[in-house]
């Protein structure tokens, strides 16, 4: 057992997917895997292993933003020898052609966060996705005729930010949307040696004001689920 994770050495797999939300986590295990096991229910954040098509998978919820996706992703690589995570989360989208429910590969991962600013001593790290994965999560994204997207998000240390035109430098640079997780799941994968990639879907947007409901974040982002569960 870890501090925040109550499973035994063996009880998770060596490929997990991660969602924020740890009922996002509940739902994809009721919902696709079979043989299904409840490894986690440490502080809430329910963590599962089961098998997908025959593979065996995990998916754990990390909680919402850099330190918290930190202690799951470090717990995870260290003390369970995890080595494919696969974040799959909600995003707001910063350019009128990303919509909501468009799934994004997030190539590179731009980031306000203080964690890295302290890591590289105030210099620029780029938190760069796994090749294979992302190129093997394109192909089935393509294959199952999903509107996707490949290229730079933001992760930010807010959710609520006082000046309303924040993102529009990002936007101005091509970033495709902002969400707060996917520059720690990077940095620390290139440190540990093990493969991550960051799956989104638009939850709402920052150009247009649409947004889905929590329920829909929850359990209809199935799209993101699959090609995470594939590959
Ligand atoms: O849907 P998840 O995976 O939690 O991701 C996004 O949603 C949360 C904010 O609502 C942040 O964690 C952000 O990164
Ligand atoms: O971090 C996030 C996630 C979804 N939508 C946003 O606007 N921000």
């Amino acid at each position: 057992m870890s501090i925040h994770i109550g499973a035994k050495k063996g009880d998770i797999a060596e490929t997990v997917l991660l969602p924020g939300d740890p009922l996002r986590a509940k739902f994809i295990a009721e919902t696709f895997l079979e043989d299904v096991k409840c490894y986690n229910e440490v502080r809430g954040m329910y963590g599962f292993t089961g098998t997908y098509k025959g593979k065996r998978i995990s998916v754990q919820g990390t909680g919402m933003g850099v330190p918290s996706i930190s202690i799951y992703v470090n717990e995870l690589i260290n003390e369970y020898g995890v080595k494919n995570l696969i974040r799959i989360g909600s995003c707001g989208s910063l350019q009128e052609d990303v919509h909501i429910r468009d799934v994004i590969l997030a190539m590179s991962a731009s980031s306000n966060s203080s964690i890295n600013n302290v890591r590289f001593n105030g210099t620029g790290f780029a938190p760069t996705a796994n090749f294979e994965l992302l190129n093997k999560a394109y192909l089935i994204a393509k294959e199952k005729k999903v509107n996707v997207k490949v290229g730079n998000v933001f992760t930010s240390d807010h959710f609520y930010q006082d000046d309303a035109g924040w993102w529009k430098i990002w936007a101005e640079h091509g970033v495709l949307a902002v969400e707060m997780e996917t520059a720690a799941l990077y940095t620390i994968a290139a440190q540990k040696k093990v493969n991550a990639l960051a799956i989104l879907t638009v939850s709402d947007s920052l150009v247009t004001w649409e947004e889905t409901s929590s329920e829909e974040r929850e359990k209809t982002f199935t799209d993101m689920m699959e090609i995470a569960l594939n590959l």
